[in-house]
C-alpha cells in the first residue's frame, strides 16, 4: 500500500514535462525561444524564484485549447496516483491564460473536465484553487475573481503566488476580502523568498487558512509559536526550495526542525516538472537528505490530510488509512512510500 496523502501545493502549469511542451507547441504552432527539445532542457537550471517564473510564464504558452488543460489534468493525476496523492487542491494561474486571450471557461472547463476524469478513473478527489499573481495590481486580480464569481466558474479558492519579494500581501486585502465574502478558501505564498512580516500579513490581512511555503517563519520565534499555536497549515515543498535556492542543499532544510517546533507542515511538490520530480520524490529527497522513519512519514501525510479542504468524514476515513499504512510499515521494512 502506497502511503496516502494529499497534495495541497501544486501548479498544474509547473507539471508541463519537457516533452509535452516540446509537442504541444508544435501541435498548436506555438513558437518558443527554444530551438529544440535539448535546447530546451538546457534552461533549467535555476538561481531564484524570477528566474524559474521566467522559464514557466514563457513555456505555459503552449496550452491553448479546453483539450490541452483537459489532458495536462489527466497525466498530472496519472503521475500523482502513481505517488499515493488521494487528494489533490490544485493551482491554476488564469492571469496567465487571459492575458494570452484564452477564456476563463476553457481553462476552468478543460481543468475541471480533468479532474472529474481523473477520480473516475484514479478516485483522486479535488478542488481547484484560482492563484492571483502579487507582481500584477490588485485591480487585476479583483476583475477576474469578480467574474468568476458572477459567471459561477467552479473555482473551490483563491491563493496568491509568482514575484514575492517587492509585493507584500497587504496589496490584496480587498481581493481575498471577497473572496471570503463568497465562501472561497484562501490561502497564499508567503515566507518562500519573502521575509517573516509577509507571513504574518497574509495571517491577518489577508485571513488565509494555510500558508503556502513559509519556511522562513523561522526567522521569528514569536510568529513560529504563534503558527503552533493555531496549528496553521505550512504546505513545504523540499526540492522546490533546493532548486530554487531558499536552502543551500537538501541536508540544510529545516523540515525536520519544523516538524519538531511542532509546525503543521506537509509536504508538496509546487512545480514538479522543474524541480525534479513529484510527491514521491520529496518523501524520497528528504529522506536521502534528512532520513524519515514511518513515524515521521505518517505525520507528513497526516497532516496533509489534516491541512486539506476535505470535510471531517473524508479526512478521517484517509487518516485511518495513514494509520493502515503505518501498521503495515511497522511490519514490514519494505513498506512503500
Ligand atoms: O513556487 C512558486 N512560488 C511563487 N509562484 C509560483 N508559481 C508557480 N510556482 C511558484
Ligand atoms: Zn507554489
Amino acid at each position: 500500500m502506497k502511503l496516502p496523502v494529499a497534495e495541497l501545493h501544486i501548479h498544474l502549469e509547473g507539471t508541463l514535462e519537457p516533452d509535452v511542451i516540446d509537442r504541444l507547441a508544435k501541435q498548436n504552432a506555438v513558437t518558443l525561444p527554444w530551438t529544440s527539445l535539448e535546447h530546451l532542457q538546457e534552461q533549467y537550471n535555476f538561481s531564484n524564484l524570477q528566474t524559474f517564473l521566467d522559464l514557466y510564464y514563457t513555456n505555459l504558452a503552449v496550452l491553448r485549447t479546453r483539450g490541452d488543460f483537459h489532458d495536462v489534468t489527466i497525466a498530472y493525476l496519472r503521475r500523482a496516483h502513481a505517488s499515493g496523492v488521494r487528494h489533490v487542491e490544485l493551482f491554476f494561474d488564469p492571469q496567465a491564460h487571459l492575458e494570452r486571450g484564452i477564456e476563463l471557461a476553457e481553462v476552468i472547463g478543460g481543468i475541471r473536465s480533468g479532474l472529474r476524469e481523473g477520480e473516475a478513473l484514479f478516485g483522486i478527489t479535488h478542488q481547484l484553487i484560482a492563484c492571483f499573481w502579487r507582481h500584477a495590481p490588485a485591480e487585476s486580480a479583483m476583475e477576474i475573481l469578480r467574474l468568476m464569481v458572477e459567471q459561477q466558474h467552479e473555482i473551490d479558492g483563491i491563493g496568491l503566488d509568482s514575484s514575492e519579494l517587492g509585493y507584500p500581501p497587504v496589496l490584496f486585502q480587498e481581493v481575498f476580502a471577497f473572496a471570503r465574502e463568497h465562501n472561497l478558501h484562501v490561502v497564499a505564498h508567503a515566507g518562500e523568498e519573502g521575509p517573516p512580516e509577509y507571513i504574518i500579513q497574509a495571517l491577518d490581512l489577508l485571513k488565509v487558512e494555510r500558508i503556502d511555503h513559509g519556511i522562513r517563519c523561522l526567522e521569528d520565534d514569536a510568529l513560529v509559536q504563534r503558527l503552533v499555536t493555531e496549528q496553521m497549515p505550512l504546505t513545504v515543498c523540499p526540492l522546490s526550495n533546493v532548486r530554487l535556492r531558499t536552502v543551500d542543499t537538501m541536508a540544510d532544510h529545516p523540515l525536520k526542525k519544523m516538524l519538531e517546533r511542532g509546525l503543521m507542515v506537509s509536504i508538496h511538490s509546487d512545480d514538479p516538472a522543474y524541480f525534479g520530480g513529484y510527491l514521491d520524490a520529496n518523501f524520497e529527497a528528504v529522506h536521502q537528505a534528512l532520513g524519515l522513519n514511518g513515524s515521521e512519514r505518517a505525520t507528513l501525510a497526516r497532516n496533509s490530510i489534516t491541512s486539506s479542504f476535505l470535510d471531517a468524514e473524508a479526512k478521517a476515513d484517509l487518516v485511518d488509512q495513514v494509520e493502515q499504512w503505518l501498521l503495515e510499515a511497522n511490519d514490514s521494512a519494505e513498506a512503500e512510500l
